[in-house]
């Protein structure tokens, strides 16, 4: 018999790669919550999803990988590597893992320590380094894209890129995932995929300042635009290939994070444009805005590699440092020494 495809974590997004795959394959959702296990084989509606009876979910991940040869991790990146060392003894060469984390990972260092040490060695992972750190698997990818869940639940069509160094994976993550609402492209630049859908996130928080602040579609248009330089710009100095931030993981995933009043991110930097701290925020969602973590580790990386990026720059010091909103807007209008696009 065929074997299930295997999800790790039954967040809004894990289950929504769950409720997709299972039009083509079944699937063995992990979660660590009792309750939700149940509800799922039990076949109630979870995340707003009634799953197919080919959905399965299990609270052991030892199981989930001998059972499982593709697996999907869809975990926070805060608690990515922590999950990854959980399963990492049961997984084998011949398994497939391809995530779906948008953000990136620290080694050796605490998020809190970021803002205050220079760290002699390269400390940032993306999450596919993550995996090959901790696993004895090579064959690895990611899933990235303009993928607001709740759009996806309600079966509007949409499109992701499978990136990896393998093409085996991207053959069969497009089998896994495929379907007439699911367009799946390939790509060969997983650094790309994997900077890209992290770093969007920050500016996401930022067009969402601008939605609060109620400064308009061309105050909007100019944050993304300026902000895919910085983030391109970044990207390069990690050693990513400049262009491929233009794809559907890069420009697409941006254009539908910075522009959704469904995106945690765009929702965190609104509510802190109409007066909200972080704590209130937080406090009141329980699902994470991974670009509030991103941009303390964004921030070391402009430190740390003497890379001048402003608009990321000043959203830092607006959700960490209190900085007032007009003033960083009125600061970014002056902003002197600005080229547009004849960088790349
Ligand atoms: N929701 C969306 O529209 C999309 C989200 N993503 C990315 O997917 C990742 C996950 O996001 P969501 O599913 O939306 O988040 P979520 O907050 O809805 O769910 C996260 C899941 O991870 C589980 N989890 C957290 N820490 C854990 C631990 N230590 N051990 C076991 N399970 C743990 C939680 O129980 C929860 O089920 C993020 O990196 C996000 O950026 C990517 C594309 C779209
Ligand atoms: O990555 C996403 C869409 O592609 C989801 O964005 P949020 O995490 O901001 O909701």
């Amino acid at each position: 018999m065929e074997k299930p495809v295997g999800v790790i974590g039954a967040g809004s997004f894990g289950s929504t790669i769950a409720s997709l795959i299972s039009e083509n394959k079944s699937v063995l959702i992990y979660s660590r919550n009792q309750f939700e296990i149940d509800n799922i084989n039990q076949g109630k509606e979870h995340k707003g999803i009634t799953f197919a009876k080919n959905v399965t979910a299990t609270g052991d991940l030892k199981y989930l990988a001998e059972s499982c040869n593709l697996i999907f991790p869809v975990i926070p990146a805060g608690a990515f590597r922590k999950v990854i060392k959980q399963i990492a003894p049961y997984i084998t060469p011949l398994h497939i893992i391809i995530h779906a984390t948008k953000g990136l990972d620290i080694v050796e260092a605490d998020i809190e320590d970021l803002g205050n040490k220079t760290f002699d060695k390269d400390i940032i992972r993306t999450m596919s380094q993550v995996i090959t750190e901790e696993c004895s698997t090579l064959r690895v990818g990611c899933i990235s894209g303009p993928n607001l869940s709740k759009e996806i639940n309600l079966s509007y069509p949409t499109a992701a890129v499978i990136a990896s160094e393998f093409q085996e994976v991207i053959d069969q993550g497009q089998i896994a995932l495929s379907s007439s609402r699911f367009f799946v492209f390939g790509s060969h630049q997983l650094l790309t995929a994997e900077l890209a859908g992290a770093f969007k996130n920050i500016i996401a928080i930022g067009s969402g300042i601008i939605g609060g602040k109620h400064l308009g579609k061309n105050m909007q248009a100019l944050l993304i635009t300026r902000g895919l330089r910085e983030i391109i710009h970044i990207g390069i100095a990690l050693g990513a290939e400049g262009k491929a931030f233009l794809g559907t993981a890069g420009l697409g995933d941006l254009i539908a994070t910075a522009t959704s009043e469904t995106s945690r991110n765009y929702n965190f930097g609104r509510r802190l444009a109409e007066g909200d701290t972080i704590e209130q925020i937080r406090a009141s969602e329980d699902e994470v805005a991974e670009g509030v973590r991103t941009l303390k580790i964004v921030k070391y990386i402009l430190t740390k590699y003497n890379l001048h990026a402003p608009i990321c720059e000043l959203i830092y010091e607006i959700v960490f440092k209190d900085l007032n909103i007009d003033k960083a807007i009125s600061h970014l209008m002056r902003y002197p020494n600005a080229p547009d696009v004849d960088f790349l």
